[in-house]
């Protein structure tokens, strides 16, 4: 579609062009490096976050190239010689992108994605790849916790109306679908990334007939298979179930159909619910489903179901399509090699918390599984290490290093994959049923419950191999000297 493949080469912050004008002026651009995107804490203090967005990165850097006017905007600025401005003009991005797959399971600290390019290629794309990772992965991890927490009864996305602004609407919906919602209330999203499109009524169809029953019944006689009725515009037990029964033995069940919901979206959820239930199920309505909305996220849900809220599903908006309660992914860009002349140079960023000093150099990362199929822990190696899990395997926590520490009966899988090759994808994008498909999957068979929960996660590990740890502590030492 059009609006996937526009060109947004120009989302940048200035000081990315500025240096891209230097190193044109001062370097030769075939030299390569290597930059690192990974993030430092998960969201909402979990175990864990979810990788989303990738799709999204690809197709930027297929698409990445600088219009007559983009060049001419930087002419403006006097800050570029006319040689860099002609070489702008023929600009394509011509690196590899390493990357985990979308929808993968991801900890702090581990290169997620890994840019191995001409410096000024790997310079300019900073800002964007981190603005379209950090927004989807956000709002993936988010949903994640909210469908986790609704315990297998559905979600649907309501939030492009609180969203900030069109593209948090609709990619905010593509991610919360990739991270477990069955559908979306949002159109945009639905035609553009085929996810299944829900919704009830608001309460303006209510309000303009002359009553509740009429605004009922007219609904029925349009949609006499699909009708849920918002029910609490006036009086939930008073007035809205009882003229939602009545539609439905007036109008639904004499042709043979049944009423699908009532939703609910004020109000003590729980208490309402619970005698909503009473009231439909003594109309022989079992199967009139209710629903629930209104500012809810996954703590409102754990609780309301904790009350024994008979709810069957929630509609989840504002705190879902904001990340309300912790809305920063802050997934960084970091420069972790030079390569200069063929030989790569390792660099390393040192800083007085240590939480900031980043892992150097061309690397592998594995996610370790023991024999059951649990993720155990992630394991950063040298590029040219493979991990051999037939035997005992010696590696290094960084946090205990002086520990002796062995994973034993053990498998290693690679992480990362390359998906651009010199600027181009190197296979076809999964479907965003497959990426969704992908995250239940790593929930189910292989992370732990015990980084699952909400309060108090288990702290995934992140261990080295004993060379790369080497490596990484002599750079320390020759920095710090
Ligand atoms: N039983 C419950 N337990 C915990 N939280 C609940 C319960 N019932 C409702 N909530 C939550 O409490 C908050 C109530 O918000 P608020 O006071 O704005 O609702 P309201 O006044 O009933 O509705 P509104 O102002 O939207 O018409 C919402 O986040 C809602 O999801
Ligand atoms: O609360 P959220 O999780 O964002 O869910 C979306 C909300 O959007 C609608 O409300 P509307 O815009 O009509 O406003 P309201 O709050 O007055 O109901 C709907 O009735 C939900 O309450
Ligand atoms: O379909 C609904 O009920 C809906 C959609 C968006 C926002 N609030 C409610």
């Amino acid at each position: 579609m059009q609006h996937e493949s526009r060109n947004i080469g120009m989302l940048m912050d200035l000081y990315e062009m500025t240096m891209a004008h230097g190193y044109f002026d001062k370097f030769e651009n075939t030299d390569l490096v290597c930059f690192d995107v990974f993030f430092r804490k998960n969201p909402d203090e979990a175990g864990f976050s979810i990788f989303a967005g990738l799709e999204q990165i690809i197709d930027y850097i297929e698409h990445l190239h600088f219009d007559e006017e983009d060049v001419e905007y930087f002419r403006s600025l006097h800050l570029f010689s006319d040689a860099f401005l002609e070489y702008l003009k023929n600009f394509s991005f011509k690196g590899d992108i390493y990357s985990f797959p979308e929808g993968a399971v991801i900890y702090p600290n581990e290169p997620v994605m890994t840019i191995v390019a001409p410096l000024i290629d790997a310079q300019i794309v900073e800002t964007a790849v981190l603005a379209m990772m950090n927004h989807q992965s956000l709002i993936a991890t988010k949903a994640n916790r909210i469908v986790r927490s609704a315990q297998g009864r559905g979600v649907s996305d309501f939030g492009a109306r609180r969203a900030h602004n069109v593209d948090a609407a609709v990619y905010g919906a593509r991610a919360s679908y990739i991270g477990g919602v069955d559908s979306t209330a949002t159109v945009l999203a639905g035609q553009m990334f085929n996810i299944p499109v829900s919704g009830t009524m608001a309460h303006s169809w209510v309000m303009y007939h002359d009553s509740e029953y009429e605004a009922f019944k007219s609904y029925a006689e349009i949609y006499p298979t699909n009708s849920v009725f918002l029910v609490d515009t006036y009086d939930v037990l008073n007035s809205g179930v009882p003229n939602a029964i009545k539609v439905a033995k007036d109008i639904l069940e004499p042709q043979g159909q049944r009423l699908k919901g009532v939703r609910l979206d004020s109000g003590d959820l729980a208490y309402l619910a619970k005698r909503a239930r009473r009231m439909l199920d003594a109309a022989g309505m079992e199967d009139c489903k209710i629903i629930a909305s209104n500012s809810l996220d996954e703590y409102t849900i754990e609780s309301l179901l904790r009350q024994g809220g008979p709810i069957d599903a929630f509609g989840v908006g504002e705190r879902m399509i904001t990340a309300k309660s912790d809305p920063v992914f802050g997934a960084v860009y970091k420069i972790a090699g030079v390569r200069k002349q063929g030989v790569w140079e390792p660099r390393i960023k040192v800083s007085e918390s240590v939480e900031k000093i980043t892992n150097p150099g061309l690397k592998k990362v594995y996610r370790v599984y023991s024999s059951s199929g649990k993720a155990i822990a992630e394991l950063i190696t040298l590029n040219t290490e493979t991990p051999d899990g037939s035997q005992p395997y010696r590696y290094i926590d960084p946090e205990k290093p002086w520990k002796v520490l062995n994973f034993e009966n053990c498998t290693f899988k690679e992480m990362q994959q390359l998906v651009v090759k010199s600027g181009k994808r190197t296979q076809p994008s999964p479907s965003l049923q497959e990426v969704r498909d992908f995250v239940n999957h790593q929930l189910k068979h292989e992370i732990w419950e015990e980084e699952q929960r909400f309060v108090n996660p288990h702290k995934h590990y992140l261990d080295m191999s004993p060379a790369y740890y080497k490596m990484k502590m002599n750079l320390l030492h020759h920095v710090e000297n």
